[in-house]
């Protein structure tokens, strides 16, 4: 019997700007129920791998697929198993949530409620708010829901704490905790060290579009022989992680 296919297999990724490699003989895989991070410095190419492995960009080489199907060939499928939260969300700002909401949920065959969606991410009480007036966080958090209305098997989340004060960081990742609790396997491009520690099951360090290392946080820790997760960072990469929040 085949066994089955991984959550995320990535292989022999590559992608070129121009005459810049971007993505740099990227593999790896995503088993089902992780919370994968994908760390690196800006430029990195976290963005890109990720939006690659959404189907939302082209690769020059390599080899993609969310649970068995390929993000590109097989769009519409792809679309009802993987939820994606980009860093910057383009939706229509006259719009209020509650619209937006609905908009999404229409999308699926079996969305989240939207009541249930609003409840996830705190955003009850703005409900009738439109998107263009809510704070950065809020609109982050929307984009959070937005990415769940479909209940993905697979939700790819980028720097989706980046900007948030510390209280509304706590909410998004007991938000993603409770994914965890359901099953769902994330893939999560970040910069906080807190977040990987606190989150990640295995992370993939990206510098210049390769990748360094790839393992547990504590995992990191120990091949490093630093003392904690930045330190092990700065070892293996060479560089400092800035922090863009
Ligand atoms: N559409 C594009 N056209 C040309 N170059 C691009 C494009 N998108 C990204 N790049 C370049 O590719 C490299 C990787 O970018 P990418 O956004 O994937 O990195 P990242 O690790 O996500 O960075 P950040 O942490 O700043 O979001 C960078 O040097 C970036 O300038």
């Amino acid at each position: 019997m085949e066994s089955e296919p991984a959550a995320v297999d990535v292989r022999n990724l590559s992608k070129r700007y121009g005459g810049m490699l971007a993505v740099d003989d990227v593999s790896l895989r995503v088993e089902t129920g992780e919370i994968f991070g994908v760390l690196g410095t800006n430029g990195a190419g976290k963005t890109t791998t990720v939006e690659i492995i959404a189907g939302l960009r082209r690769p020059d080489g390599g080899h993609v697929r969310v649970l068995g199907l390929d993000p590109r060939r097989e769009r519409a499928k792809v679309r009802q198993v993987l939820g994606v939260q980009l860093q910057q969300a383009h939706l229509h700002h006259a719009l209020t949530v509650a619209e937006l909401i609905d908009l999404y949920v229409g999308f699926y065959p079996n969305p989240r409620p939207a009541g249930e969606l609003l409840d996830l991410v705190g955003l009850t009480p703005q409900r009738t708010t439109r998107f263009e007036k809510l704070s950065g966080g809020q609109q982050q958090r929307l984009s959070i829901a937005l990415a769940l209305a479909g209940r993905p098997r697979v939700a790819i989340l980028d720097e989706l704490t980046t900007g948030l004060d510390p209280r509304a960081r706590r909410k998004v990742w007991a938000t993603v905790e409770q994914l965890r609790d359901d099953n769902v396997t994330v893939v999560l491009v970040t910069h906080a060290m807190e977040e990987v520690e606190r989150l990640c099951d295995r992370v993939a360090l990206l510098d210049a579009g390769r990748i360094i290392a790839l393992d547990t946080p504590a995992g990191l820790v120990a091949r490093a022989g630093a003392a904690n997760l930045d330190e092990a960072f700065v070892a293996l990469s060479g560089k400092e992680l800035e922090e863009s929040a």
